[in-house]
């Protein structure tokens, strides 16, 4: 059977994500890191991994971004946005006032950090690998409480002494289902492509021309992040989200272009955007452009127009 790898334990974020993705023919199997998820595809002991790419109030998940750019490459063939609310757990007769410590994942202790200053400030806060780790945590006696998915209560014998926890209502995270590279998703007019890009060392306007490659051709670029390659400060690769599909002359043109303008590319997949909404992009860049344009330099090279 296959099956999809997730940032677990049970009751995360990403099994929710993991089971919007709508592969109801999947097993879902719980892995307790991101790289570890990534890795269970990477080696055929998943097909496919679910694991939060960003959110919208504190960014990059960066493991995840840090995982992508290593290592054999993966490619996402699809992405699941989702509402974000927390609740937090305890084992029961716990009060708000009796609690010591809170744990959870550092990106769900930074959506909440408002609502823990207001109800429980005097807890010291812990960082867990996941929001359901941290709820294991509680079970375990290694803290009071934990700040999780509201789906880990399901799972886990905790008291839930609050709900729909979020200090910015319309809170949302972004997941990548990732598969080895392979056949990809079909375009569907409403696509996004991923990739990153290591530009020249120390380069002056490397990054512009990078920027108007996809510019020019009118792609609409979503999303830019960079990290540090680690090794030297100044070094950076460019994690790139733009409009469009591989199979679109105008996005395969501008990523060859970026293959001969950086030292290294990675295509990290063309998907269709969650959100639905159609492929931006400017005028005159669409296939029948490019192929007539291709047509005219090919009677112009055989001699046959002026
Ligand atoms: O720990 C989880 O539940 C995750 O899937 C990562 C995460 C953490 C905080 C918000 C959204 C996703």
């Amino acid at each position: 059977m296959p099956s999809i790898a997730y940032f677990g334990p049970q009751g995360t974020f990403s099994e929710q994500a993991a089971l919007a993705a709508g592969r109801p023919d999947h097993t879902l199997v719980p892995e307790a890191t991101v790289p570890e998820a990534l890795d269970a595809v990477r080696h055929g002991r998943a097909d496919l991994a679910c694991v939060p790419v960003e959110n919208s109030v504190e960014g990059a998940v960066s493991a995840t971004m840090d995982a992508l750019a290593v290592d054999e490459p993966l490619v996402a063939v699809a992405e699941v946005v989702l509402p974000v609310r927390f609740s937090l757990l305890a084992r029961p007769g716990t009060t708000l006032a009796g609690i010591r410590s809170v744990a959870s994942h550092p990106h769900a202790l930074a959506q909440v950090q408002g609502w823990l200053a207001k109800h429980v400030s005097q807890a010291a806060q812990l960082a867990a690998t996941s929001t359901a780790a941290a709820a294991v945590g509680v079970l375990d006696g290694n803290c009071d409480a934990a700040i999780t998915a509201p789906v880990a209560a399901e799972h886990y014998a905790l008291a839930v002494l609050e709900t729909g926890i979020a200090d910015v209502d319309d809170a949302v995270t972004r997941f990548l289902v990732l598969q080895r590279p392979g056949e990809l998703p079909t375009p569907t007019g409403s696509d996004r492509t991923s990739i990153v890009a290591v530009a020249a060392y120390q380069r002056t306007g490397v990054l512009a021309e990078m920027l108007t490659e996809l510019a020019l051709r009118g792609i609409n670029l979503s999303r830019i992040e960079s990290r540090p390659m680690k090794g030297r400060l100044g070094e950076y690769r460019f994690y790139l989200d733009f409009d469009g599909h591989v199979a679109e002359q105008r996005v395969a043109d501008a990523l060859a272009a970026l293959h001969r303008r950086c030292h290294e590319v990675r295509f990290l997949g063309s998907y269709p955007k969650a959100d639905g909404t159609p492929t931006l992009a400017g005028t005159d860049n669409a296939d029948a452009d490019y192929a007539a344009a291709t047509d005219w330099v090919t009677t112009v090279r055989e001699g046959r127009t002026g």
